[in-house]
């Protein structure tokens, strides 16, 4: 059984990876909105895997000119509320990416690794 599978079914452990993500993704959102040129001449952006939308709600609001999409699996942003430019979309990112300028995957790699998941 694969990692998303594994914390599919066992919500304790579902809790405490996203607790551990979301303490990893404050810092790489505040780096990110520190550069703001990352983002210049962006109007949409994709962010694949965002979690419970730590990512997404810091740079959203930093960036209000941005359509933000944050993709991830449908049980993991069900409850998820967007705003104004932020969407939360369910979805598996190996049968569909929706369009945008930019693509942000954020913590894949390094989980990639440690899994040595092919899929990655
Ligand atoms: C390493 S975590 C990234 C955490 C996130 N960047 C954050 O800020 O908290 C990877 C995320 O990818 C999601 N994920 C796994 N397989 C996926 C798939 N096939 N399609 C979309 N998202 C997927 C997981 O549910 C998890 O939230």
């Amino acid at each position: 059984m694969g990692l998303w599978d594994f914390i599919s079914q066992n919500p304790e452990a579902r809790k405490q990876f996203d607790e551990t993500m979301e303490r990893d993704s404050k810092v790489i959102s505040l780096a990110l909105c520190d550069c703001k040129s990352v983002f210049e001449g962006l109007d949409s952006i994709v962010e694949v895997g965002g979690g419970t939308g730590t990512v997404a709600k810091v740079v959203s609001e930093a960036f209000p000119h941005l359509k933000y999409t944050m993709l991830d699996l449908p049980y993991v942003v069900a409850n998820l509320t967007g705003s104004e430019n932020l969407n939360y979309m369910g979805g598996d990112m190996f049968q569909a990416i929706p369009p945008a300028d930019a693509v942000l995957l954020s913590g894949f790699y390094m989980i990639g690794m440690m899994m040595n998941a092919s899929r990655y």
